[in-house]
């Protein structure tokens, strides 16, 4: 039996999971991509530094600088990778920090680069030491030390590159090393989307998918999608299905409601994994601070996968809080699931504090 390990691969039936579902997810994802700065959505400090920095690198006809893109799974981080490239005018060449095993692969594809195209390393911050290493003063200077034979024979040569860009994503900036961090001139936090930044996501890929949705309809897939873009063209897709086999094909808010209550996505957009969190905080863990290991083992979910999938919008959303003592659920949960908090807890905000 072969087991797939994937960090950030949570069980696939979770609909409201932000990372791709399967290989046919990630071809209709591709489709759904916008292709050019202006067709992505949201973002706006993002985009604006990126318009200038790349409208002044095309005009010095240079490599832009180094670009670091960080945030939660499906925000847009690959999709803009892409972007840079296409408003560059330069090739992308696309791997991953744990693709990257031996110093020799990184170098392979270093060398081959023409001038100013895109490298982009997704998940870099799981790219092994001495891959890392060789990275430095290509960043820098656009050289690598390459060692050649084995041995007393061994020697290390310098090789010239091409000018380019790296682009390095990542759902952990935290566990970037610092000289590494430090070689990137333009570091970009995506933020999660408006429910308003959404519904246009929304309404753009239901006219690609020719899937017809109202304005309220499509709202009301925006309003339950985490925040993330990927999550909304699932949930289009699903309410699609229903739309055609409980409606006559069109979404309107009435069914869009139906086939979310169907898929257990409730209002705030959360899913059976949230609630799931929220509850073994509150009822196993008295509402916290209860330490991250034994909230994963409490619901039975990965370490990993609670940190950069579950937990960052039940945070920003101000369900959870991430204290140095560890997990609190705050009043906004015990409301949500309808639980009284405990006595005490309900005027001191002071409690909740970090
Ligand atoms: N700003 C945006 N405007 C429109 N669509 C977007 C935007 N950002 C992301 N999307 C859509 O969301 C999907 C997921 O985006 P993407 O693959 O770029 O996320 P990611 O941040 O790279 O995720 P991961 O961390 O899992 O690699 C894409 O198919 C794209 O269609
Ligand atoms: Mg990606």
């Amino acid at each position: 039996m072969t087991i797939q390990t994937d960090d950030f691969a949570p069980a696939p039936q979770r609909v409201v999971s932000a990372a791709p579902a399967s290989p046919n997810e990630e071809a209709i994802e591709r489709a759904l991509r916008p292709k050019l700065l202006d067709e992505y959505v949201g973002q706006a400090k993002v985009r604006e530094q990126l318009e200038i920095f790349i409208g002044a690198a095309r005009k010095r006809k240079e490599a832009l600088d180094h670009v670091l893109l960080f945030g939660p799974p499906g925000l847009g981080k690959t999709t803009l990778s892409h972007i840079v490239a296409a408003e560059l005018g330069v090739n992308l060449r696309q791997t991953s920090g744990p693709v990257l095993e031996k110093p020799k692969d990184l170098a392979a594809l270093l060398t081959n680069l023409e001038p100013n195209d895109v490298l982009f390393i997704d998940e870099i911050h799981r790219l092994s030491p001495v891959v890392e290493e060789i990275l430095y003063p290509a960043l820098e200077d656009y050289q690598i030390d390459i060692m050649i034979g084995e041995g007393p024979a061994a020697r290390s040569i310098k090789l010239d590159l091409q000018p380019f860009t790296l682009v390095g994503a990542t759902t952990r900036a935290g566990m970037l090393t610092n000289p590494l961090r430090d070689r990137f001139g333009i570091v970009a936090r995506l933020e999660f989307y408006t429910p308003q930044e959404l519904a246009l996501i929304v309404r753009r890929s239901a006219g690609l998918l020719k899937v017809e949705a109202d304005e309220a309809g499509g709202f009301e897939i925006a309003r339950r999608s985490r925040g993330t873009p990927r999550i909304a063209n699932r949930l289009l897709r699903r309410v699609r299905d229903y739309a055609e086999v409980k409606g006559n094909g069109r979404i309107t808010e009435d069914i869009a409601h139906r086939a979310l209550a169907m898929l257990d996505v409730d209002p705030q957009g959360f899913d059976l994994m949230d609630r799931k969190l929220l509850e073994a905080v509150i009822h196993r863990f008295d509402g916290g601070p209860v330490g991250l290991d034994n909230v994963a083992a409490s619901i039975g979910e990965e370490r990993d996968t609670i940190e950069d999938v579950i937990e960052p919008y039940l945070i920003q959303q101000g369900y959870l809080q991430r204290t140095p003592r560890g997990r609190i659920a705050t009043l906004a949960a015990y409301r949500h699931l309808g639980v009284a908090p405990p006595s005490g807890r309900a005027d001191g905000p002071d409690l909740f504090g970090a």
